[in-house]
Formats: C-alpha cells, structure tokens, sequence
C-alpha cells in the first residue's frame, strides 16, 4: 500500500544507438516519489527531462533500467498493459495545452474519462468540479480558442486529472505564460495537486516554482543530483 508511486532504477537512454550520431541522454537514473510526493525536476534545455518524463509514463522505454508504477514493474509488459497503466496511473500535462479544438472546455475533460468507462453523468460532474477547483467554471461552455493562455492551461490540468491518476507529470506546465500569469497558474496547479494528494513530477526552468515543490532534482549530464 504504501509502495512508492514511481520508482526508476537504472534508466539509461541513447537515441541513434550504435551510429556516430549517438546521443546518450540518461544514464543511469535512480528516481523514487513516494505517494503525494510533489518533485522539481530542474534541467537545462536539450538535457533529457521530456525523454525522462516519457519513459516515466509510459510512452518510452528505457534502453536498461526499470520503471515501476504504483509497485508494478512495468519491464517487458505487453503494449496493452501498458498503455492500461498509462491511462488510469498517469495524467500529462505539457508546456502547450494540447485540448481538442473543436470541443468545451467541460468537454475536452469529459471525454478521456469515457474514453475510460465512466459514466456521461459522472464525467460531467467530475468536470465542472475541476473546473471550478481551478477557478474557471464559468468558462465551461467555451472552446479552447475562447479561452486565454492561462485558462487554457487550467483546463490541460483538469483534463490531466480527469481520470484520478496517481502520478501527474508535468513539462514546463506554465513555461509558454508570462511570468504573472504563471505564478497564478502554477498556485492553481499545486492546489489541485495538493487537494488530491497525487504524486507529481513537474518540469520547470524556473527556481521559484521549484522551491515550491516537495523536493527538488538536476538533471545533469544523464543523472540526478539534488539541486
Ligand atoms: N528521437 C530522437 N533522435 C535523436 N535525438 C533525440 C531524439 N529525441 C531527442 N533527442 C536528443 O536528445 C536530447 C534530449 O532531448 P529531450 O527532448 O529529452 O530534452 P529536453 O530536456 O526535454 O529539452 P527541452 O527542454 O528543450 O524540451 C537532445 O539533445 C535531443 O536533441
């Protein structure tokens, strides 16, 4: 019950392995966050965190090492396993909103949870909970582009986690807003957080928004150092 939510071990990763393009990004990654655990993980651009944060969740596999999700091993797992761990353990946000354009906003959040077997009622409710947690209710009805920067990315967050993962990764989640609005956004971001009492790994260039998390880690030539 009380393993850790995310553990690497070992994690290496080459692109263009074996050619004279190699590039070794990760070697050797040791990384554990215990349950409601909130990590900073600090990295300089082109130094491997959106790889890292990919294999992470599922989207990439190590060249060696393990990743381990809620205490299960995910190494050598068929594809539909998983992409099953990946869609109920795991929520994503990225510097960029990614909401489909042609839907709401309380529908860009419903639909991955139907996506996952929920009811139309209960998405519905989860919803507008989330977006009224996040302070934009009221915006429900509008489409993304009706949206500014910063409720855009609100909605990413409820969309992140609509389906109640247990670890939340995050890259650059307030990187493309200005730094006022970031601030707001990020508070609104770590409130979620907080009140769920998920585990996250959060991305960011910015050392004040580090400090703000539980513990904060380097990612320097392919491994972690304490920042
Ligand atoms: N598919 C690929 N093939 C070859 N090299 C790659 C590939 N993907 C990433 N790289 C290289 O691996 C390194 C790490 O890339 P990654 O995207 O993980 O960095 P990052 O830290 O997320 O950077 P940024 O903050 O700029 O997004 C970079 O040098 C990049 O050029």
């Amino acid at each position: 019950m009380n393993d850790p939510v995310l553990r690497l071990s070992g994690i290496s990763k080459a692109y263009n392995a074996g050619l004279p393009s190699e590039v070794s990004v990760l070697r050797g990654i040791d990384l554990t966050v215990a349950p409601g655990e909130v990590v900073a993980l600090v990295a300089p651009s082109g130094a491997g965190k959106s790889t890292l944060l990919h294999i992470a969740g599922l989207l990439d596999t190590p060249d060696s090492g393990t990743v381990e999700i809620a205490g299960t091993d995910m190494t050598g797992q068929s594809d539909r396993k998983r992409t099953g761990v990946r869609r109920r353990d795991v929520g994503f946000i990225y510097q960029f909103h990614h909401l489909l354009p042609e839907f709401s906003a309380v529908e860009n959040i419903v639909l991955p949870q139907l996506a996952n077997g929920v009811s139309k009622a209960a998405a519905q409710t989860r919803a507008l909970h989330l977006l009224d947690q996040v302070g934009i209710a009221h915006r429900a009805s509008h489409r993304p582009a009706e949206l500014s920067g910063g409720e855009q990315q609100r909605v990413a967050f409820c969309r992140a986690l609509a389906n109640e993962p247990r670890l939340l990764l995050a890259d650059e989640p307030t990187g493309n807003l200005d730094p006022a609005t970031s601030d707001q956004v990020f508070a609104a971001l770590m409130e979620l957080v907080r009140g769920t009492g998920l585990s996250a790994v959060i991305a960011t260039h910015n050392l004040e928004l580090a400090a703000r998390m539980d513990r904060q880690i380097r990612l320097d030539a392919g491994q972690l150092v304490p920042l």
